[in-house]
């Protein structure tokens, strides 16, 4: 049966001799010293003995984002903890009441909702004064993104600093003030939810030169971290772009999403900090994969070709590889290639065999491309359950959470390998978040192409709601999702996994939600992909 369509998708914007030419100043021993020098003084400061809590607090703040809190993880940790035992009893004030809960939750510490109690009227509601102190206001917006399920008081937080955020935006349209910007910003997408690395940039071109507690060193620092890291970047994006041009397998599909460039920045967005370069080598050259190997089960196999193909991935199997179409073929072999080198590498460097449950999560993720494939020549629309319990592994989060753990932990743990397998709630709910997020961008462009039913058009069918009220729930169950994803992550009920590795979890939730944000980053990135994609990997931030 033949099945083939075409995929339309936009050609790649970004070549290999675009990569190769582009330079950048910021290496050498000069600048190495001027930011060990800038970073000894912003130590000094962290260590002051005798600086208010809010203002250590406001430190950790502004230096997570201005992106060079990194660097400094000792004292962070330091601090965060005599805060928590501090417990800020003598405060009243709303902004830093709310700075403090947002930080503490962010490291995992239980601060009980009940903080905000002082807020509250006789009827249990927030203070309508409140609404005068914008700055608090807008802190416990931030906050109240850190809440978990049934906290009733953070839902009631949540809704009315929307209700007079907006209010206050409205009423100071054209003014281009500061906190304008802040709420603006704020509003579109909550700190919480967002890349930090692009936050970074939006934080030190429009913000921190402008607030109260500025400070010359903290931005010297971080704008030339930001062009060493900048520099660093080019160098993993020219090795990645040579092993691209190597494999030549997008040119030669014809059929797929040629997107190089576009995957390594999912791959900053999952793990930005340099020590992870194993993590965005190998995330980089994933994602280039699945993006073929989706492509070709959504547009380009016949239903025998696929068949096929997730059977010699079930066994690992070259040797029916002759059956196949050659496209497919060299499909087969570069998944096989690449999997094998990375469970190489891992063998040599920790002694472990991991390729079992590498080929476990790949299967896994083919098997359920097949069954996407099978509904849509059975033009079969499953419920949105249905469709959900399946597409949040479709979306390849498990897949690249699980490959992301391997290249980032050292030693790899037996116990946390089993339990990846499993699925954890720290694999799933990010997962979902990616798959919604992506749903609400592709939708349009994947019902012109026919292709299968997503979350969308799923609820629609079952429900027989209009798109928007689809879209609105869809919305809706991601708000959801953080708040079970912020249980799971930050309250450290069930995960026995490092910090550092569930940080990296969530983040595939905020790049998912980030490449989608303005609609499908991915598929048409030539609007604001591009424009992120020069300032974080090619445009250096004035000195
Ligand atoms: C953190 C990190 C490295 C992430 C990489 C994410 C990535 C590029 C995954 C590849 C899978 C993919 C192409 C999803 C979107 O396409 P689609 O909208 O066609 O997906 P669908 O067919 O499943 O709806």
């Amino acid at each position: 049966m033949a099945a083939r369509r075409p995929g339309n998708y936009k050609p790649r914007i970004w070549d290999d001799d675009f990569v190769q030419s582009q330079t950048s100043s910021y290496v050498g021993e000069e600048y190495t010293k001027q930011a060990a020098k800038l970073k000894e003084s912003v130590r000094m400061m962290l260590n002051e003995k005798d600086m208010r809590l809010l203002d250590q607090l406001e430190l950790i703040d502004n230096l997570q984002r201005l992106g060079i809190h990194y660097h400094f993880e000792v004292e962070i940790k330091r601090i965060i903890e005599i805060t928590y035992l501090n417990n800020f009893d003598n405060c009243e004030e709303l902004y830093a009441i709310s700075l403090h809960f947002r930080l503490l939750r962010q490291e995992g510490y239980q601060v009980p909702q009940e903080v905000f109690n002082i807020f509250m009227d006789g009827e249990g509601k927030f203070k309508r004064i409140l609404c005068m102190d914008i700055k608090g206001v807008l802190s416990l917006y931030e906050a109240s993104y850190l809440s978990i399920e049934d906290e009733s008081i953070m839902d009631m937080a949540q809704e009315f600093s929307i209700h007079h955020l907006k209010k206050y935006l409205n009423q100071n349209m054209d003014d281009e003030n500061i906190l304008v910007k802040q709420v603006s910003r704020a509003l579109e997408m909550p700190l919480h939810w967002r890349m930090q690395r692009l936050e970074a940039i939006w934080f030190i071109d429009n913000v921190y030169e402008e607030t109260e507690c500025f400070d010359p060193i903290l931005l010297e620092l971080a704008k030339l971290d930001f062009n060493m890291v900048q520099a660093l970047y080019l160098d993993e994006l020219k090795h990645l772009s040579r092993w691209h041009k190597n494999l030549n397998l997008a040119e030669v599909m014809g059929f797929t999403r040629d997107r190089l460039v576009e995957c390594f920045l999912w791959s900053v967005g999952f793990a930005f900090e340099p020590k992870y370069w194993c993590c965005r080598k190998w995330s980089t050259k994933l994602a280039e994969l699945i993006t073929t190997i989706d492509d070709m089960y959504e547009i380009h196999g016949t239903l025998e070709e696929l068949a096929l193909f997730t059977d010699m991935v079930d066994r690992w199997d070259i040797n029916a590889m002759e059956q196949l179409p050659s496209s497919i073929k060299m499909c087969f072999l570069a998944l096989f290639n690449l999997i094998n080198e990375l469970a190489y590498d891992i063998l040599k460097e920790q002694n472990i065999n991991i390729l079992p449950y590498l080929r476990k999560s790949w299967i896994e993720l083919c098997k359920t491309y097949l069954v996407d494939t099978k509904w849509y020549y059975d033009q079969h629309t499953p419920n949105f359950h249905e469709f959900l319990d399946h597409a949040w592994v479709s979306i390849s989060g498990p897949l690249l959470i699980k490959h992301a753990y391997i290249c980032t932990m050292d030693p790899i743990k037996k116990d946390d390998l089993e339990l990846l397998e499993k699925n954890p709630p720290l694999v799933q709910w990010p997962s979902l978040i990616g798959r919604l997020a992506d749903d609400l961008a592709t939708s349009p462009d994947e019902i012109e192409r026919g292709d299968a039913p997503k979350s969308i058009q799923c609820y629609m069918m079952e429900t027989g709601n209009s798109e928007e009220n689809a879209r609105n729930y869809v919305k809706e169950l991601i708000g959801q999702t953080w708040k079970k994803m912020n249980k799971e992550v930050l309250m450290n009920r069930t995960t026995t996994f490092s910090k550092d590795f569930a940080r990296i979890a969530m983040n595939f939730a905020r790049i998912s939600q980030c490449m989608y944000q303005y609609g499908d980053g991915y598929g048409r990135p030539d609007g604001e992909t591009k424009r992120r994609i020069l300032s974080l990997f090619f445009e250096p931030i004035p000195l």
